[in-house]
């Protein structure tokens, strides 16, 4: 047998194997990135059920990042991911994601309120030597309890996700190299992105399940999805086996990982521009989908649908969520499809049944299911542009239109959805479009920002090289939920003030923000991310880092 017949052998080989490994991979990321959100589109439910104020809120959903941060796990989770390999790595994220979320879960159900551990909670962590000091503290004096102990899930939970993220990404690069990588990375992400669909849909349908308002339904939703993630992981973890098995690479032992290697990824300059970028960018999206959903309470008039009336349904519920499966499938299998009819006949399909579920969700009056369509458009275009990254090349300029766009749309919800609050159908129509164009950018970004790291450092060090850019990202996602909560309560001074003396109720307090300055926070991230964009451009050429050049020498 010859050499080429081996390599025709193995399982990453065989295109029908290589996606179906990704698809394990992708489906687990897509739970976890359910779990990430669940709380996001029931902040006014969390305020008016547990008492959790915007501080709180923001306190808690940053607290994910806190150990990743502050205690290196990142780090350490990089170090693990090189020595032991992608798959005993993927199932640990799968198993520490699991702990945090249980955790997490009951923290916020109904046998925790007037617990034991709740009175401990009280009466502890209000003070943290060091950390209360240099204000990073991820509790506070007068912070619910039901909200700390949700930080400590939520900070476990945190170490498992971004563990199982550089995980992910590797075993992309690990099955995928010379391949279709960016499609592949694309396509992972596309999915991932439906998590954040699925959780706005269903979260708050879940809380208010038989009109009695329970949060902690919603967060058992998550944490069953994140069993089937642990399984998944599990599934992959033979798979993998069975292709070191294959190639007899076992890449971690006969190229064991260096602490010296850090250093080599450290000095270089376009690895600290990518990772700049990645922080700017991703701390104006992820922390802003944390309350994109309040934000839009607070921007619009949403007139509550009667309780009988179809539109109030859990059906109706379903159907739009089935409506957003065909959204989705159909703008993603586009990309596939060779023959020019039947693209277009999936594009218009795709374009049909999205203007039907931003038409139910003007119904529903929901201010989540309006902004579910946030990933929507990346899950069309992402595996394009992956597709096109793979081909094509042109990462960095990518990065730039991504940064542009992403300006622009904090800017238009800071100022131009304000002023169409009177207006029922323009606003929301504003709003859709904008948030369709956010996800377009959330698509370019990352389909180019990921791909390009394994030609900034070496083969053997890229999960130490991801695991240091979602530290520096961590760090910006850790800061700017709490930096968001703590804005808005200090620029909403008298509705604090009303809602303390009692003149408003928590439940009118939670839908009336006034959100131009956390918005205008979040879009000066963009200008910094944009510079960024242009100065590595200009690295790019002067050191021929190949980001703007195709991955896939044809
Ligand atoms: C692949 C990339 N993931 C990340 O950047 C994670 N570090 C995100 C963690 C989110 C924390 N709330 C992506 O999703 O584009």
């Amino acid at each position: 047998m010859n050499s080429t017949s081996q390599i025709h052998q193995t399982l990453r080989d065989s295109a029908g194997i290589r996606w179906m490994v990704l698809l394990f991979l992708a489906f687990a990321m897509f739970c976890s990135y359910i779990f990430m959100d669940i709380l996001s589109p029931i902040k006014d439910l969390m305020q008016s059920t547990r008492g959790w104020d915007s501080t709180a809120f923001g306190t808690m959903q940053g607290s994910e990042t806190f150990l990743n941060v502050f205690v290196f796990f990142l780090i350490f989770a990089g170090i693990i991911l090189d020595k032991m390999g992608v798959r005993f790595t993927a199932v640990l994220s799968g198993a520490v994601m699991l702990v945090g979320a249980v955790i997490n879960w009951y923290a916020v159900t109904e046998s925790f309120q007037g617990s034991g551990l709740e009175t401990w909670f009280n009466n502890n962590l209000n003070y943290i030597p060091g950390f209360d000091e240099l204000g990073i503290s991820p509790f506070y004096e007068g912070m619910p309890a039901s909200a700390k102990f949700a930080a400590v899930g939520f900070m476990i939970f945190g170490c498992g996700v971004e563990m199982a993220g550089i995980t992910v990404s590797r075993g992309i690069v690990k099955w995928f190299k010379g391949r279709e990588m960016a499609l592949a990375m694309g396509s992972e992400m596309a999915l991932a992105r439906l998590g954040v669909a699925t959780c706005m849909i269903f979260s708050p349908m879940f809380a208010k399940l038989g009109g009695v308002i329970d949060v902690s339904r919603s967060v058992a939703f998550g944490v069953v999805l994140l069993m089937i993630a642990l399984i998944m992981f599990i599934v992959y973890f033979f798979m993998d086996k069975k292709l070191d098995a294959q190639t007899g690479e076992a890449e971690e032992k006969d190229d064991p990982f260096k602490i010296s290697d850090l250093g080599s990824i450290l000095s270089s300059s376009g690895f600290w521009l990518v990772a700049l970028l990645c922080v700017l960018y991703y701390s104006a999206i992820f922390p802003f989908q944390k309350y994109a959903v309040n934000m839009l309470q607070c921007n619009l008039v949403f007139t509550e649908v009667p309780a009988d009336s179809f539109w109030a349904t859990n059906t109706v519920t379903v159907i739009q969520y089935l409506i957003m499966l065909v959204v989705a499938a159909a703008a993603f299998a586009s990309n596939f499809s060779k023959r020019a009819s039947m693209k277009n006949g999936l594009l218009v399909v795709a374009g049909v049944a999205l203007v039907i579920f931003c038409y139910m969700g003007y119904m529903r009056q929901s201010a989540e299911t309006v902004f579910a369509v946030f990933p929507l458009l990346a899950v069309g275009i992402t595996p394009i542009l992956g597709n096109y990254v793979d081909h094509k090349g042109k990462a960095a300029s990518m990065l730039v239109i991504g940064s542009l766009l992403l300006i622009f749309c904090h800017l238009t919800f800071a100022f131009v959805l304000p002023a169409l609050k009177e207006s029922a159908v323009g606003g929301i129509v504003v709003a859709y479009l904008t948030i369709l164009v956010l996800g377009a950018s959330f698509s370019l970004v990352p389909a180019s920002l990921w791909p390009s790291v394994p030609k900034l450092v070496d083969a053997k060090i890229i999960g130490s090289a991801y695991a240091l850019i979602f530290w520096i990202q961590n760090i910006g996602l850790w800061l700017f939920p709490l930096l968001i909560g703590k804005v808005l309560d200090k620029t909403n001074p008298q509705l604090v003030a009303d809602l303390q003396n009692g003149v408003i109720t928590p439940e009118e307090a939670a839908v009336s923000y006034d959100y131009t300055a956390p918005l205008v926070m979040l879009a000066c991230l963009g200008v910094a991310a944009l510079i960024l964009g242009f100065v590595l451009k200009v690295v790019d050429r002067k050191k021929g880092l190949g980001l703007e050049a195709p991955n896939i020498k044809e």
